[in-house]
């Protein structure tokens, strides 16, 4: 007997909207390599140069601190990365960055946490998970609403952002960024946007990542 996988498709429009292969922004033109369209995922090239990447793992290297989850901050298997959020370094390659970002996606930067750096050691993982907040937590009054993760290295082995609902795995390659989307009024949509980042196997993985919230944060 032949099972069909249930269409969820709606077509719903998108907060990201680009035609063609490239995104032109004020100091770079970024390359569109692979668009998933609902829920929006879309893996992009050329969006750090090799300096940049090396300098973000420089500014934040005596910054990382074991990774915490969620509203409580607690230390879980959940994340067994180090992080370190970028927000109170002066440096203009920070805000340069950010800026960056919300030009290519189009929403003010106003509306994103500060670039938070991840580094994960061999065995280090970050299990699946949703980006926006549970609708009956207090941070869900003004929710995130996309995610971009930047890789700030290549990974020898694992390391890939993987989102199991979809069957989609991005590899992790120093530049490239990959941006998904889930504020889709079909909650179905915004929970296949389910993703973890899986254990690096041999080197070292470093993202950056720029959470969006729905409304300009203070
Ligand atoms: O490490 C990854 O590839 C995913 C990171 C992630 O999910 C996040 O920073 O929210
Ligand atoms: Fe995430």
């Amino acid at each position: 007997m032949t099972t069909y996988v249930t269409n969820t498709r709606s077509n719903e429009p998108t907060i990201f909207n680009f035609t063609g292969n490239k995104i032109k922004t004020e100091d770079r033109e970024i390359d569109v390599l692979v668009k998933f369209e609902e829920p929006l995922v879309v893996v992009l090239g050329s969006v750090l140069d090799d300096e940049e990447c090396d300098r973000l793992i420089e500014l934040s290297r005596n910054r990382l601190q074991r990774s915490k989850i969620g509203v409580e901050k607690i230390v879980s298997d959940i994340r067994t990365s180090s992080g370190a959020f970028l927000s109170d370094v002066q440096d203009d390659l920070v805000s340069t960055v950010e800026k960056r970002i919300s030009s290519i996606v189009g929403i003010p930067v106003e509306h994103a946490e500060g670039l938070h750096i991840l580094n994960y050691k061999p065995g280090q993982e970050y299990k699946e998970h949703f980006d926006y907040f549970a609708a009956t937590s207090k941070a869900a009054s003004n929710n995130r609403i996309c995610t971009v993760v930047l890789y700030l290295s290549d990974v020898e082995d694992g390391g890939e952002t993987y989102f199991p609902k979809l069957g989609l795995k991005v590899y992790p390659r120093k530049g490239m960024a990959v941006y998904f989307e889930y504020f889709y009024n079909n909650q179905t949509l915004n929970e296949l946007t389910l993703h973890g980042g899986a254990p690096v196997n041999i080197g070292e993985k470093w993202i950056a990542t720029l959470w969006f919230r729905r409304k300009k944060l203070d």
